[in-house]
């Protein structure tokens, strides 16, 4: 229960005095403790909802609350003619008399010390609900009203035969509409039934759902491992589709789990009083070398979705990297990031502004491809990471048993490719079903195709190479880099776990390094993690499901999920005993558990296994 703002006795007594009339409405309500009168339940629910909504509440502010709807039942509706302008009379002869009432009752001799004319003329302004919009304590006094009928009242109003969906959808847009956004967030943590968020998505239209994001919390969590297993923050269909993998999950796990494999060996007694984690990735300088990896359909998570990861990169110096499948096209979330102001060291050292890339996903029609392409360049961005590791969508079981139409902040669909989020045949998977414009018959031979897409400055990066054989191939091909990774294991499931294949191209293929950049990402969950891809020669790590996790409290925090991972990751070299990122190095790392998992030939052929299907006929 929140505790509320205690009342001075003689306040306690006005308090009393209200609860005594509203005891003496007729009607009731059943509650577990028995018949309760229905004005004394509604006027509890008010005052338990203004614990939440303002816990300091003065307490004038405290009784115009209880009092809201004061001896409502002795004017009934049907006294006026049912039409809107019936019902506005209604409700303004209601508030009038609740105001005349509630003053003349706090002027009752039995309060002692007896409330101030001035503290009884504005419990009556509030109980009229003036200057809502401009008055904060109206404000709260309506936010705390809506609540109290989204909370108590919404299920059996919505059940009535005179009210249909229509009206109902019209109702709930002018609830929502006299909220504030303080008043919103409260709504959106309170349990809403399935049909209640239908109705609320329906009434605010092609607005980006507010459903999703949680409110922001006052300790985002310390540990960026925790929303992982915090289901509640998400929406059921959010949650599946954020942290669902293919199939049986093996390569999801293996992702995070093979990184807790590889020990550190720490040095000691080295003068690490200041430590530096700024880098280069791309050649742009940026803070740190942690960057948030192509995520699709932001919205589902947050309102603002990649325009607030977009923002809080900005504003850490950290590089972002827009999805094909974004819930804003690219343009849109460029111009948010260029607008947004920033107070970054890396902005102030270097005069540098983080990079923007773009996450490209071949359209079976090209000529769609070409022209985001070009839209992308238009918009700023300083490379595009092709994505090689998933010709088709992955089977994302989880994501696939929840009915598509459950997803929130979809129901303007995607922009840049105009897929919807609808069920098909196959289920409601989101990733499938907005993925079916993929062509999967992109091969290499396109790189040069993307080339002559973008001008010379935009570098191109393969997204998804899994084996030291693409890895040469890519280097051969000429690309600026490659991102080692398997989609956080949501493409194909019993790939290799990232780490181990960035340990396979420094056995079979070292020289990649030197030639172009390997960036990685998939399973990383800590600092310490970071700290061993660096170790293991990446230039940036990219986080996939830990920034939609921040995302959930918005902008501030993916700002605060990405802080705390710099921070275990300064934490992490200072312990290993260096100051910058040009001193990382394997030798800082123990890798004899896993070592018997790494590839040690770039070769095609499986070490001893030559058989080929060929080989089955001749023996029949
Ligand atoms: C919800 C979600 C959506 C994703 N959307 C895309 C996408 O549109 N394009 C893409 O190349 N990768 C996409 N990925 C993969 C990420 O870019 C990244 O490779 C992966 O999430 C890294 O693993 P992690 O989530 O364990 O950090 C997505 C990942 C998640 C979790």
């Amino acid at each position: 229960m929140d505790e509320i703002n205690p009342l001075p006795g003689n306040y306690h007594q006005a308090l009393k005095l209200i609860d005594e009339a509203h005891a003496q409405d007729p009607r009731s309500v059943e509650r577990k403790s028995g018949s309760v009168p229905f004005e004394l339940d509604y006027a509890q629910h008010m005052t338990r909802w203004l614990a939440v909504r303002e816990p300091r509440a003065s307490p004038v502010l405290q009784l115009a609350c209880r009092a809201q709807h004061f001896r409502r039942w002795e004017i009934p509706r049907s006294s006026y003619p049912m039409t809107r302008p019936g019902y506005l009379t209604w409700r303004a002869k209601l508030k009038s008399q609740a105001a005349k009432q509630v003053a003349e009752l706090l002027a009752d001799a039995s309060i002692q010390p007896p409330l101030s004319q001035e503290e009884i003329d504005r419990v009556a302004a509030l109980v009229r609900k003036e200057d809502l919009k401009t008055d904060s304590d109206t404000q709260v006094l309506e936010d705390v009203a809506c609540l109290v009928f989204l909370d108590e009242q919404f299920e059996d109003f919505e059940k009535r035969p005179d009210i249909d969906e229509e009206k109902m959808v019209g109702i709930l847009r002018k609830t929502w509409g006299k909220m504030s956004p303080s008043g919103h967030a409260l709504a959106l943590q309170m349990h809403l039934s399935e049909r209640a968020k239908i109705l609320i998505e329906k009434a605010l239209g092609d607005k980006p759902s507010p459903l999703l994001p949680p409110p922001p919390p006052p300790h985002p969590p310390l540990n960026p491992r925790l929303p992982l297993r915090r289901r509640f923050i998400f929406p059921p269909k959010t949650h599946a589709f954020v942290t669902s993998a293919a199939t049986d999950c093996h390569t999801h796990r293996s992702n995070s789990h093979t990184y807790s494999l590889i020990t550190l060996r720490p040095r000691i007694l080295r003068d690490v009083s200041r430590v530096s984690i700024s880098t280069r990735i791309l050649g742009h300088p940026v803070s740190s070398p942690i960057f948030a990896a192509a995520t699709s359909l932001g919205t589902t998570v947050h309102p603002e979705g990649e325009k607030a990861i977009g923002k809080a990169c900005k504003r850490l110096g950290v590089g972002m990297t827009v999805s094909t499948s974004a819930s804003f096209s690219v343009g849109e979330i460029a111009r948010v990031v260029k607008d947004c102001e920033t107070v970054t060291e890396a902005e102030e050292e270097e005069k540098a502004i983080p990079p923007l890339w773009f996450q490209l996903y071949v359209d079976k029609d090209r000529s769609k491809s070409e022209k985001l392409l070009k839209l992308a360049v238009e918009a700023g961005v300083k490379a595009v990471f092709l994505t090689v590791d998933a010709p088709v969508p992955g089977k994302r079981e989880a994501d696939e048993r929840i009915s598509a139409e459950e997803a929130v902040g979809l129901s303007s669909g995607v922009p840049m490719t105009g897929e919807k989020a609808e069920n098909d045949k196959s289920g409601g998977g989101l990733g499938r079903i907005t993925g079916k414009f993929l062509d999967a018959s992109v091969s290499w031979g396109d790189i040069a195709w993307l080339r002559r897409c973008l001008p010379e400055e935009v570098k191109i990066v393969l997204k998804g190479v899994q084996t030291a054989t693409d890895a040469v191939r890519a280097m051969e091909a000429g690309v600026e880099g490659i991102v080692v990774s398997n989609h956080g294991g949501r493409s194909l499931d019993t790939a290799p776990a990232t780490i181990l294949v960035l340990l396979e191209l420094q056995r079979c293929c070292p020289q990649v390094f030197d030639k172009m950049e390997v960036l990685i990402d998939g399973g990383v969950t800590r600092g310490t993690d970071v700290f061993k891809a660096l170790c293991l020669g990446a230039s940036g790590v990219g986080i996939g499901r830990g920034i939609l996790y921040g995302l959930g409290y918005g902008e501030e925090g993916v700002r605060r999920y990405v802080q705390i991972l710099n921070d275990e990751l300064e934490t992490t070299m200072k312990m290993c005993g260096i100051t910058s990122l040009d001193e990382v190095h394997p030798g800082l790392l123990n890798t004899r558990a896993v070592d018997h998992l790494v590839p040690e030939t770039v070769e095609e052929e499986h070490p001893y296994a030559k058989w080929r299907p060929s080989m089955r006929k001749k023996v029949i």
